[in-house]
């Protein structure tokens, strides 16, 4: 039998996963991967870290595997997108790579506006310049730090530096090139105004490539180390969330995924590039060939949880944690939270907002706070939701991934406070399955992704909104949606004591 690994460079870890040709996950490991955050609003990582933790977690799954590595047919990526790696003539990492979380970059976001105005913006790349864009990152860097500017060569983002580590090639994919502002996403090209206005060379801009373009075999140095073949071919992968939503079966219109990992996000399928949404979300290349995605964020989804068990329940599982929200009653007995605790992307582009429990009172348990923690990013991601409907889409289904869909009180919350049914795969890991699946197909195992997901995605099952609580959590929402608005003034006011 064959076999095929999808790795997905997340933010929390990378996650390893060894897929049969019958689409059974037949192994996985995941590393952890640290997070620096020198001050606030800023979130860096070291991209050699995450070529060892991913060598580390390739050389156990090989040793593992029970078969001749030779079996092992393809190998591919999903990563965490925009994040900055910068590079020398060498090829050397010349400074930590600034993550898509790092909010640093309002004022290299207001100047991409000023230089070419919001709507020619729009008209070449789609996407509104938000602080996690990768231009936003090079003008900061440009601007702080002249000398590491001065020496460098090309960017890579996440995963393709981990592929070029691999590989010895650098490329990127369309869809996570375009996320860096610099794509003409309708022309697959860099854009030649883009790079002209921010005096960007291109030759700085890596070649670009499908994501799943066969890139050639892994080192024989890797080789060595991980036991890999270098038989496997190695395919380009693409950004965690067109990986996730190639690996949920959003391949075709009407299709929907919501994904709870450090983000969330809410992403529907495009079929062309025509559609305006007029910067209230992304529009991203998509993994599959010749389509698209319309995607809204929120920056700190499962990261809310996790800051939350950090500071109440060190030591304590997420697990754990969560275990028994579901007896808690919806609204958690009058309690809000507002998930922006690193600023907010969808709807409120606002690096300066700040997360809030509102409605605390002295019978509230920790459960109650931690049902409201799950309750609060849900609302926020129906803010994404809405916007996606009100574009004309029509949701009645979602597609649910990210290690929040761990938790089946969770996926009933998702499907009262949706409206829409809610859809539990076998495998919550959307993103290293898309990355198997890109694999799979890259290497010729199967004529299209849509046969390929047919094979490896099975519904495990689907919870459908309650109309009870579906009342209960429509009138919760309208006041969920006035926090923003009555926090903002507070929050700015609150900047100057930030450390
Ligand atoms: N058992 C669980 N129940 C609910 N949420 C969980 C559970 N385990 C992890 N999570 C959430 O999933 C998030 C990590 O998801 P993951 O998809 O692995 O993220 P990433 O790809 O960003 O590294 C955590 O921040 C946490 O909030
Ligand atoms: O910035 C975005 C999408 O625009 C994030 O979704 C990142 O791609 C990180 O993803 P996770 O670590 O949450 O998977």
């Amino acid at each position: 039998m064959d076999y095929f690994i999808g790795v997905d460079l997340g933010t929390s870890a990378v996650k390893a996963m060894l897929v049969s040709e019958q689409g059974e996950v037949s192994d996985e490991v995941s590393k952890p991967l640290s997070l620096m955050q020198p001050q606030n609003g800023f979130s860096e990582q070291n991209p050699e870290e995450w070529a060892e933790q991913t060598t580390r977690a390739l050389k156990e799954l090989v040793e593992r595997f029970p078969y001749d590595a030779e079996h092992i047919k393809g190998l591919s990526f999903s990563g965490q997108m925009h994040s900055l790696v910068l590079l020398d003539k060498q090829n050397n990492v010349l400074r930590n790579a600034i993550l898509w979380n790092d909010t640093r970059t309002t004022a290299q976001c207001r100047e991409i506006e000023d230089v070419l105005g919001k709507e020619r913006l729009l008209d070449i790349t789609k996407n509104p310049a938000v602080e996690g864009v990768t231009l936003s990152k090079m003008l900061w860097v440009k601007e702080h730090e002249p000398d590491t500017w001065e020496q460098a060569a090309t960017f890579l983002l996440p995963k393709d530096y981990v592929r070029y580590k691999l590989t010895g090639r650098i490329h990127m994919d369309y869809s996570d090139a375009a996320g860096t502002l610099l794509l003409d996403i309708v022309e697959r090209t860099w854009s030649r105004d883009m790079c002209e206005a921010f005096a960007i060379d291109p030759s700085f801009c890596p070649p670009l490539l499908e994501s799943t373009a066969p890139v050639g075999p892994v080192t024989e140095e890797i080789s060595q180390r991980t036991g890999l073949s270098r038989e496997t071919e190695v395919i380009a992968g693409g950004a965690d969330n067109a990986c996730g939503a190639v690996g949920s079966g959003i391949l075709q219109e009407g299709r929907t995924l919501c994904s709870v990992g450090t983000s969330g996000v809410v992403l529907s399928y495009e079929e062309d590039g025509s559609k305006d949404f007029g910067g209230s979300v992304h529009y991203f290349n998509h993994a599959a060939p010749d389509a698209y995605y319309a995607m809204g964020v929120t920056l700190s989804a499962g990261n809310s949880l996790r800051w939350f068990q950090d500071v109440f329940a060190p030591g304590e599982s997420i697990g754990d944690l969560v275990e028994g929200v579901e007896d808690i009653p919806s609204g958690a007995g009058g309690l809000l939270f507002t998930p922006y605790l690193d600023g907010e992307r969808t709807p409120h582009a606002d690096a300066d907002i700040r997360a809030s429990f509102i409605g605390m009172d002295s019978s509230h348990g920790r459960k109650d706070l931690v049902r409201s923690v799950m309750e609060g990013i849900t609302f926020s991601l129906k803010e994404s939701v809405d916007i996606i409907r009100n574009h004309g889409r029509e949701i009645s289904s979602i597609v649910s991934i990210g290690g929040g869909a761990k938790n089946e009180a969770w996926l009933q919350m998702q499907a009262d406070i949706f409206e829409a049914d809610v859809i539990k795969l076998k495998s919550e890991q959307g993103p290293g399955v898309g990355a198997a699946m890109l694999a799979a197909y890259g290497s010729g195992a199967f004529s299209s992704l849509q046969e390929c997901s047919e094979v490896f995605l099975q519904v495990d099952r689907v919870f459908y909104p309650d109309e009870e609580r579906r009342e209960t959590y429509r009138a919760l929402y309208g006041l969920y949606k006035e926090v923003y608005e009555q926090t903002k003034a507070l929050n700015s006011r609150l900047q100057e004591f930030r450390t």
